[in-house]
């Protein structure tokens, strides 16, 4: 076991939806577009994640082919989705089974639509989960959550979906200030959301797909 001290690392389970039911608020673009942008969405939220030094592994809730086959390449594991489960469903189940698997370890829950996401904010929102047994990070809109965190001993208790940052504070999980995270909170669902994580600086697959670059 960890000291009280000592920073606690983390698994960090990442839902992504099949790519073909991905992102249909951005419906101004052609379908073959949304997938590539949800594809490239989640390859830059594990890339970032992968990269935190904090983060243990990240696992990949999805039963998209596309989807685990990059998440592979980048180093990260995949597990099915669940037939008829909803995100929270499917969240819990991915979540229980890590901790039979690994009972110590400190568990987030992170959407996998943040292509402005940055290593370092992670790392410190997740230091600031290791400081309360249920913590959230609201999204940029203030009505929504990105990342989820519990530490061992204490269960995700997940809630996303509409007004989920209210749902979760009503939980009891405690609203986590990691300082400046803007790339953390910006979910991208639609085109203003995508132009904003633009302003921030998009992760590399995502810029290549908007910027060429
Ligand atoms: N595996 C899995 N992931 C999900 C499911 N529902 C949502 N997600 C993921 O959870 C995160 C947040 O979901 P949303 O912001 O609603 O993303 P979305 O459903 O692609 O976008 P919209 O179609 O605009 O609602 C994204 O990473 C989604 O891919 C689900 O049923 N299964
Ligand atoms: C699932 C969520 O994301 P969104 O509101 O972007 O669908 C959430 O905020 O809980």
């Amino acid at each position: 076991m960890p000291s009280p001290s000592s920073p606690l690392d983390w698994v960090v389970v990442a839902p992504v939806k099949r790519l073909d039911r991905a992102k249909t608020r951005l419906s101004g673009r052609p379908a073959p577009e949304r997938r590539s942008l949800a594809l490239a969405f989640a390859v830059d939220t594990v890339r970032a994640a992968l990269a935190c030094e904090r983060v243990r592994s990240v696992v990949v809730a999805s039963d998209d082919a596309e989807v685990r086959s990059a998440v592979s390449g980048l180093g990260a594991r995949w597990v099915p989705d669940i037939e008829g489960a909803g995100l929270n469903e499917l969240v819990e189940a991915v979540a229980a089974q890590l901790r039979l698997e690994q009972p110590d370890v400190a568990l987030a829950a992170l959407v996998a639509d943040l292509p402005a996401l940055r290593s370092d904010e992670l790392r410190r929102a997740l230091e600031a989960g290791g400081e309360v047994a249920r913590g959230f990070v609201a999204d940029a809109a203030g009505t929504g959550t990105t990342l989820l965190t519990a530490r061992p001993g204490s269960d995700l208790g997940p809630r996303f979906g509409p007004r989920s940052r209210a749902a979760h504070a009503a939980s009891g999980a405690v609203a986590l200030e990691p300082g400046p995270a803007p790339g953390l909170r910006r979910d991208v669902d639609t085109e203003v959301d995508l132009w904003d994580a633009g302003r921030l600086g998009l992760g590399p697959a995502t810029a290549a797909l908007v910027h060429g670059d």
